[in-house]
């Protein structure tokens, strides 16, 4: 574990915000504050963006939640904290994203920002935090809130509304760890694991790599999903962005939240299809409707441990998203209190990750089996993402319909599938770019 912090206490102060005191700059909705290297957690209009960093951790391996966590709570320790409003989000925060896998080179990352900017019914709040010794103001906050929207206003020239991340420079797609026909008979290697008995589900992923003439502007990919995919939560930390339509959890005081996915229908294939198609031929496949009940149950065996009261309705609902169709799932917890401590967001991520949406059943067979078959490490890709703050609160999404922008010019793309004993590869291959289609949009490539 590394971990970065100045020699002196955390102090935050988060007041409502003085759109006012913004001047020229973009004062009302989040996507007007968006800038190159935010930090973005966005739904709908309301959420969390964080501008530049007092400090981190970063870890790999088994432990890298828990390192995390205990990283956090020192950080929380002897923190000064002046908070106005007293919700979720507010007061000390940090953003983070978890690599999928123990085994990952990749690292793991909390981030907390120098200034945060949250939306939420109707509320915007502003929070500067400190490590240098100095005391935030309400003017300091709002002074430095402007200092980071205009410095990125000069270095940035934004591309015109309505342009895309690559517009001005052409992209190529090309192979990631395995091509087409590669991954096709991984799936079915992973087929005849489960006709072999003992595993019921597997997730395989892929990767495709972008590579552009000119660098990508991360804020307009940002900008492209919040606009686009409205219903999902557009998250960006660092170089991983995506808009993601799964929550592993969300925790809001004694109460947790759950949105499970798995069983999918590309829209494509069906333009004049609706809701109720989409019920039809999803809800009456068998496939379908085991590959999200092993997702389902995943979920809850795991939470049920931190409830007292856990809820799901009996039937998973459509959830409609502009390029598929999911099964979907909303699990609801209210949390068990123990020895007057509830669980923090980051400690049932934890618990839940990686859940059947993104492993498999059984979890431990499946795990390893991906690492055989997908070739790669997946990174920070179908790994938790999300935002957490010191009373415990947070919300944690599963990094899909994501990226990573591994240098100005390259972007790699990730996408996967769960197979069951009844997948057809060239299906599962073709549910994969129904997948990557958010990413290619924003990226410009494709409509
Ligand atoms: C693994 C991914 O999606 C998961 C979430 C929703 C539906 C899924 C499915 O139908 O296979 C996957 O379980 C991905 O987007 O890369």
């Amino acid at each position: 574990m590394t971990a970065s912090l100045g020699t002196n206490q955390l102090r935050t102060l988060t007041t409502v915000m003085d759109a006012t005191a913004l001047g020229d700059h973009r004062a009302g909705s989040p996507a007007d504050l968006l800038v190159s290297d935010v930090f973005c957690w966005l739904r709908r209009g309301e959420g969390l963006l964080g501008y530049g960093e007092i400090a981190n951790y970063s870890g790999t391996g088994g432990e890298r939640f828990a390192t995390a966590e205990q990283w956090w709570k020192s950080l929380l320790a002897d923190a000064l904290v002046v908070d106005s409003i007293n919700s979720p989000g507010t007061g000390p925060m940090a953003f983070g994203s978890f690599a999928f896998s123990k085994t990952s080179a990749h690292r793991s990352i909390l981030v907390v920002p120098a200034v945060v900017v949250g939306f939420s019914a109707g509320t915007v709040w502003i929070t500067q935090l400190t490590v240098d010794g100095t005391s935030p103001t309400v003017e300091s906050a709002h002074a430095a809130l402007c200092a980071f929207l205009a410095v990125d206003h000069e270095l940035l020239e934004l591309p015109a509304e309505g342009t895309t991340a690559a517009a001005a420079s052409r992209g190529t797609l090309t192979t990631g760890a395995l091509t087409e026909e590669q991954w096709k008979e991984s799936v079915t290697a992973g087929v005849h694991a489960i006709e072999g008995g003992g595993l019921d589900k597997v997730v395989l992923a892929r990767d495709v790599v972008a590579t552009f003439e000119e660098p990508v502007h991360r804020v307009s990919i940002l900008q492209r999903l919040v606009q686009l995919y409205g219903e999902c939560w557009t998250y960006g930390v660092r170089g991983l962005v995506g808009a993601t339509p799964e929550i592993l959890i969300k925790v809001d005081g004694t109460t947790a939240q759950a949105r499970v996915l798995a069983g999918t229908l590309d829209r494509e294939d069906e333009p004049e299809g609706s809701v109720d198609f989409a019920t039809t031929v999803l809800g009456g496949s068998t496939k379908q409707r085991q590959e999200h009940d092993f997702a389902v149950r995943s979920l809850v065996r795991q939470l049920a441990p931190f409830a007292t009261d856990l809820s799901f309705p009996p039937e998973p609902f459509i959830l409609e998203l502009p390029n598929v169709w999911h099964l979907a799932s909303d699990v609801t917890a209210v949390l068990a209190d123990t020895d007057g401590h509830l669980p923090t967001s980051l400690s049932l991520v934890e618990a839940l990750h990686p859940t059947a949406a993104v492993c498999g059943t059984p979890r431990e067979d499946a795990g390893k089996l991906i690492l055989e078959l997908e070739k790669m490490d997946r990174g920070p890709y179908a790994g938790p993402v999300g935002w957490l703050d010191g009373a415990g609160n947070g919300e944690w999404g599963i990094a899909l319909r994501g990226a990573v922008l591994e240098s100005p010019k390259t972007v790699r793309l990730y996408a996967g599938a769960g197979i069951v004993e009844a997948s057809d590869p060239s299906a599962e291959l073709a549910e994969t770019w129904a997948k990557f289609r958010p990413m290619l949009q924003a990226l410009g490539l494709r409509t």
